[in-house]
């Protein structure tokens, strides 16, 4: 277990925890990717926020986008607390399993948004950038969560 360091400022949290990630992998306690020089976790376990938001990565930021860094730090965020760091994409899509576990109505949009076929015009929603390289997806979502999914017929 390596906690997060929140006695610094998050750019300074961030950098040590890619440098202890990067040692880490380095002395191969994590395992490296075999496409790219990310860590490859076993595991990566995301909830996902109303607006699609998962780990500190949020709609419209521009830290979707950070192809370089492993671990990244906002200071805006639009969920308190606004300083957050967190893992990029690369990291996460290099991951054998991601499991995104969702529950509730407020997120029934978003994971139709984020799941379902929505063609061409499909806002650009973190959620939905989760797309392991080689690695497994899975949905965990609860019948609320579920409910705005096409194909999936509302019940008692
Ligand atoms: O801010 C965050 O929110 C999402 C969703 O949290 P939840 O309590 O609504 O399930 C969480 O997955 C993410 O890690 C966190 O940074």
């Amino acid at each position: 277990m390596h906690s997060i360091n929140d006695t610094v400022t998050a750019e300074q949290a961030a950098e040590d925890y890619e440098f202890l990630i990067r040692q880490l992998v380095r002395t191969r306690v994590i395992n490296v990717s075999e496409i790219n020089d990310c860590p490859k976790f076993d595991l990566v376990l995301l909830g996902m926020g109303p607006d699609g938001h998962i780990a500190s990565l949020f709609p419209n930021h521009s830290v979707l986008n950070e192809k370089d860094q492993w671990v990244t730090f906002i200071t805006d965020s639009p969920k308190p607390p606004p300083e957050r760091i967190t893992f990029t994409f690369p990291v996460i899509n290099s991951a054998s399993n991601v499991a995104v576990v969702v529950t509730g109505s407020s997120k029934a949009e978003a994971a139709h948004l984020a799941i379902d076929d929505i063609g061409p015009d499909s806002p650009q929603l973190p959620a939905r950038m989760v797309q392991p390289i080689k690695g497994k997806l899975v949905w965990f979502l609860d019948a609320a969560a579920a409910s705005r999914l096409d194909g999936i017929k509302a019940s008692e």
